[in-house]
């Protein structure tokens, strides 16, 4: 299946400020969207294939970068690191942007294959790894006028809150950083749409 995928700016987080990441807390009075969509730790990847008839990754771009500073705390002051940002699509709809940042040392561990993903999604090599550990998620509301706020409404989307999802996988004794953040026609941005 061909796409036709918008062009889209690399990369659309170039510096911090976007987000507070923090241990989601008062969960009682969360939404069943928004727990099922940010709490649940299987692999995104085969969630939006399970709900969906066509899934695509949008590759914006993969390159060495320095880390934010809200970046730092996960993965140390690494000064050479690779990041990674994507658009995932169910359905020939944009539903989660995705920014994942790792080691440049990472590429090199050849079970991990980050250098030959392209526009295969992370999540089918990372939940493949015998020894992988993901921490605990945290979240982040993005305003509207924010970069990912740009881009939803780039999409074609009315500006709305959007809310994000952050978790450190290990693997082969490296550290990925991914954060996720529902944009589009996912259920959780629409879901504050009609808020
Ligand atoms: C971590 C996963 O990988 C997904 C795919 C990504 C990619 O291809 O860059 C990034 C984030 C995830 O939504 C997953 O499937 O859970």
């Amino acid at each position: 299946m061909t796409h036709n995928f918008p062009k889209v700016t690399f990369p659309v987080i170039a510096q911090g400020g976007e987000a507070q990441w923090h241990t989601p807390t008062a969960l009682a009075n969360w939404s069943n969207t928004a727990q099922h969509w940010l709490l649940d730790p299987a692999s995104l990847t085969a969630k939006l294939k399970s709900c969906s008839s066509e899934f695509a990754v949008q590759l914006l771009g993969q390159r060495e970068s320095s880390l934010l500073a809200d970046e730092q705390r996960w993965l140390g002051p690494q000064q050479n690191c690779v990041v990674r940002e994507v658009i995932l699509w169910c359905d020939q709809q944009p539903w989660v942007f995705a920014r994942s940042v790792f080691p440049l040392k990472a590429l090199a561990e050849q079970q991990l294959r980050l250098d030959e993903l392209g526009d295969r999604p992370l999540g089918e090599h990372l939940f493949n790894q015998p020894d992988l550990r993901r921490s605990e998620v945290e979240i982040s509301r993005f305003q509207a006028d924010s970069k990912v706020g740009n881009l939803h409404q780039q999409l074609g989307f009315s500006p709305s809150t959007l809310w994000g999802r952050r978790s450190c996988f290990t693997a082969a004794q490296q550290n990925v950083l991914v954060a996720e953040v529902f944009i589009g026609a996912s259920p959780l941005a629409q879901e504050n749409l009609d808020d």
